[in-house]
């Protein structure tokens, strides 16, 4: 019997490769699928992963019948074994009551990736509604890792270098690629949940250990005296 399933995770853990890798090892075995994505880095009607591999999709726009276009293909003659989507996320929650109507009444695989929640741990509305009728929800096993080392849970969004909490809640990005930032610059960092709480980006981080360093300084050398400093009397 066919599922609808959502592979699930932060940015940068393998989703869309995963996708491109579901949809080969289906076409190897003669199914035919349809592919979807909306807003991929890429660009429009991509479905595009970090390893460098892309292949052509529909691009979903907000008011694409997701349920039609399937419909569309069977009638015309075409088969649809199965049914990827990328960038689920970004789905209207009516798009993935269509996505699972596939699968009841036409008995179609339905495999959807995507992130779970946005900059702010709110969940995206596509997201939501994939939770509450997807068959399964299965978290990818390949983890981004946080700065700490921790696997990362949460999506961080850093705007000139800065982790922020406030914004709309789609800014098509990617992770953080170079040291150096533009101001207006939206880029993602991938933390864990107590530095995601903390505010803690890798940025943050590195000025914090930097700011903590005692550094070596000579004070018989220095012009101007140091202020007097009251120390707590012995116990
Ligand atoms: N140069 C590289 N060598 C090996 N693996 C890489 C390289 N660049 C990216 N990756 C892998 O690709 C993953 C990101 O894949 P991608 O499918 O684009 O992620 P997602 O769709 O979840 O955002 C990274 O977590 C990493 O495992
Ligand atoms: C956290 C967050 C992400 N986005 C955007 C940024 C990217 O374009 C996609 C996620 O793509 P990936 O393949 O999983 O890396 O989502 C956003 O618009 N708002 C957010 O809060």
């Amino acid at each position: 019997m066919a599922e609808l399933v959502f592979f699930s995770g932060t940015m940068d853990c393998g989703k869309s490769t995963l996708a491109l890798q579901m949809d080969h090892n289906h076409r190897a075995r003669g199914r035919r699928g349809l592919i979807f994505t909306r807003m991929d880095r890429a660009g429009a009607s991509v479905l595009s992963s970090r390893l460098g591999l892309s292949t052509g999709a529909v691009e979903v726009q907000e008011d694409l019948d997701l349920w039609g276009v399937v419909v569309a293909q069977l009638t015309g003659g075409g088969a649809v074994d199965y049914v990827i989507c990328d960038e689920a996320q970004f789905y209207t929650p009516a798009q993935v009551e269509q996505l699972a109507r596939l699968v009841d009444e036409l008995d179609i695989e339905v495999f959807a990736f995507g992130i779970m929640a946005d900059f702010r741990t709110r969940l995206f509305p596509g997201s939501q509604r994939l939770v509450e009728l997807a068959d399964r929800t299965q978290v990818l096993q390949v983890a981004a890792l946080c700065w700490c080392g921790a696997r990362a849970t949460h999506n961080a969004r850093v705007v000139g270098g800065v982790m922020v909490v406030e914004g709309e809640q789609v800014v098509v990005g990617d992770t953080l690629t170079s040291a150096d930032h533009d101001e207006d610059e939206v880029e993602y960092e991938v933390l864990c949940r107590r530095h995601h709480m903390r505010r803690m980006s890798s940025r943050a981080a590195q000025a914090a250990a930097l700011s903590a360093d005692v550094l070596p300084f000579d004070l018989d050398a220095c012009p101007v005296p140091p202020p007097a400093v009251g120390l707590p009397a012995a116990p």
